[in-house]
């Protein structure tokens, strides 16, 4: 299986903390890869060292040679500015600047796809509406849509499902699984252990480090959950980052 993603015992953090660190491993071309861990462990900053919004502290993230373009990353909807005047059509057509440029025109194709894209996540009709009338659900489902256009071989989900209710997060779990059909390549960060189970066939437990990566069967073991939440609780968030080649036992 040919590596997608390859974390090179890399740190990230703010202001030379680190939030996340010495993570190693890789993540396989075509994976659907569960990011999960308790309040804290790093999940959103590891998704945004991996969409280029951070950079590494220290290590490295090999992206298998793809543009930072290639990437698409929902973030967390608190996120985002909801007070942006941009409506939900043109706040879409942010997903197709990767093929149109910044200041690319929006021809006629370019409209349509933004149709199909609203259409396909059951958003016809909100075209015009201001970004900061939807509710939390229809938020989420504009991002995806933003998602879907962007046509990304790499996909970033900072927790997708997170306060919707069920109809949209089954709507939005089938882009998912769609989106894993096709061959790319997806990583969501998600609280919820049932839905991890059923739908995800890997997962990654963070705690500010790695606590286990592998099958989400064996990942999401109660000595685990524990294990997380004793790493995450004991973590010093002012600590400075660790400087490898001061480690002479990593080094070796
Ligand atoms: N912009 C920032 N500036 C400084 N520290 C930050 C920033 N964003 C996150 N942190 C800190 O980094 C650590 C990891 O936070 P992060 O948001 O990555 O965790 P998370 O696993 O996504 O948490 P949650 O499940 O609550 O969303 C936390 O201690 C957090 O306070």
């Amino acid at each position: 299986m040919l590596a997608q993603i390859q974390f090179r015992d890399v740190t990230l953090g703010y202001d030379r903390h680190p939030a996340v660190h010495h993570l190693d491993g890789e993540v396989a071309q075509g994976a659907l890869l569960a990011v999960i861990g308790p309040n804290g462990a790093g999940k959103s900053t590891l998704f945004r060292g991996l969409a280029g919004i951070l950079k590494p502290l220290a290590g490295s993230i090999d992206l298998g040679g793809l543009d930072i373009r290639d990437i698409a990353y929902l973030p967390q909807t608190a996120d985002i500015d909801r007070s942006f005047p941009i409506s939900v059509f043109d706040f879409v057509g942010t997903g197709l600047w990767r093929a149109t440029g910044f200041f690319g025109g929006m021809g006629k194709l370019a409209r349509d796809k933004i149709a199909r894209a609203l259409a396909a996540v059951g958003l016809n009709g909100f075209e015009n509406r201001s970004i900061g009338t939807l509710s939390g659900g229809q938020m989420q489902r504009m991002l995806f849509a933003r998602v879907l256009l962007q046509d990304a071989r790499l996909i970033v989900l900072d927790e997708p499902f997170n306060a919707i209710d069920a109809k949209t997060s089954a709507d939005l779990l089938a882009l998912v699984r769609r989106w894993h059909a096709e061959g790319r390549t997806v990583l969501a960060a998600l609280h919820d252990m049932e839905l991890v189970r059923a739908n995800f066939p890997e997962t990654l437990l963070l705690a500010r480090g790695p606590v286990a990566w592998g099958a989400t069967a064996q990942v999401l073991t109660a000595e685990n959950l524990a294990e997380a939440r004793r790493m995450c609780e004991a973590f010093d968030d002012t600590a400075a980052a660790c400087i490898v080649h001061d480690l002479p036992s990593r080094a070796a």
